[in-house]
């Protein structure tokens, strides 16, 4: 037989696969989620997220420190918000004494040059759990945007790097932006979740900060996964109202998506490896079903391979162990 092309010359060993790989995972492509409570000393397994913690703020600040020494340049805030504080306005959520502000300084003073991302939504802070003000069971739009314009700015002045709105309101990047700049928060960078879709992969999370909608779905506001149009129709959207990141959410499922806006922006594109995404992998791994360590591993290259600059994953200091070897 005579071959004028073998292929497999590029996959012989370890050595040539390795100076050939067209994506290499680093400890820079990840963005640590952090689930924070009120108290000390405590530490919080997730039950349907085996393996992460909800922590308290003297426990997160530790180890936002062992992140930072692992090579992870930024973090994602969730706080828990207390039941006697939510409620339909999210008014909690820009308490300048609040757990999220509390938690932004106490991480900045820490590790000031670790990246730090706060999530900007209303479900934690709501009595009904939706990313918004409800009003005869809808979810509004602008007064939204107005709350979440409030939150921001109070992120920016507590030292929040990046906001991370995630709550799919239309026109709320614009809104931000131009608060910021009013406000002289010119170095305050905004990552959109531009395409979140209405997924059951968030069920975990939802678990994790106890903010599970009351009533009816997300389904208004967040995308239909029939949709692939539809997301670069909201990624050009925050483009345009002046958005720094975008984010593609779910990850996984969606790496057509990821593919699709990053060659129609030049922004860099994130994308979120939801609860339910790291829940799945922990669940087979448990039952032997599948190689835990090469599952993290091939998912997280497959969603930098499709177009992601960043990755939020609850993986991150797992695969960077893994990474380091
Ligand atoms: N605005 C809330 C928010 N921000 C991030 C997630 C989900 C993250 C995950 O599942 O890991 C959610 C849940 C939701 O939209 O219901
Ligand atoms: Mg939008």
């Amino acid at each position: 037989m005579y071959l004028q092309r073998r292929n497999r010359i590029l996959r012989k060993n370890a050595a040539i696969r390795s100076l050939v790989a067209e994506t290499v995972l680093t400890p820079q492509d990840f963005i640590a989620p952090l689930f924070i409570d009120e108290g000390r000393d405590i530490a919080y397994e997730i039950p349907s997220m085996p393996g992460y913690y909800r922590y308290s703020l003297d426990k997160t600040v530790q180890e936002v420190k062992a992140l930072w020494g692992l090579g992870i340049r930024s973090v994602l805030l969730f706080i828990k918000c207390e039941d006697r504080l939510k409620d339909n306005t999210g008014q909690e959520s820009w308490n300048p004494d609040g757990l999220m502000q509390r938690s932004i300084k106490a991480i900045k003073d820490a590790v000031p040059e670790m990246v730090v991302m706060t999530d900007v939504a209303l479900d934690p802070y709501s009595e009904y759990g939706h990313d918004g003000i409800v009003k005869n069971g809808e979810i509004v739009n602008d007064e939204t945007a107005e709350a979440l314009l409030k939150m921001s700015l109070s992120h920016a002045r507590a030292g929040a790097d990046w906001v991370a709105p995630s709550d799919m309101m239309d026109g709320r990047i614009g809104i931000i932006r131009e608060g910021l700049e009013k406000n002289g928060y010119t170095r305050t960078g905004i990552m959109a979740y531009s395409a979140k879709y209405a997924s059951c992969f968030y069920g975990p999370f939802r678990d994790a900060l106890d903010s599970a909608p009351g009533f009816g779905d997300k389904k208004t506001y967040q995308m239909d996964f029939s949709n692939r149009r539809e997301a670069v129709k909201e990624a050009l959207s925050d483009v345009e109202e002046g958005a720094d990141i975008l984010m593609v959410k779910p990850a996984m499922a969606y790496l057509d998506i990821i593919r699709e806006i990053k060659n129609a922006v030049t922004l860099p594109v994130s994308a979120y490896h939801v609860s339910g995404e790291y829940a799945m992998i922990k669940a087979a791994a448990a039952k032997g079903w599948l190689d835990e360590n090469k599952a993290i591993l091939e998912s997280l290259t497959a969603i930098k391979r499709a177009g992601a600059d960043l990755i939020a994953t609850y993986f991150a200091r797992q695969a960077v162990a893994l990474i380091n070897g």
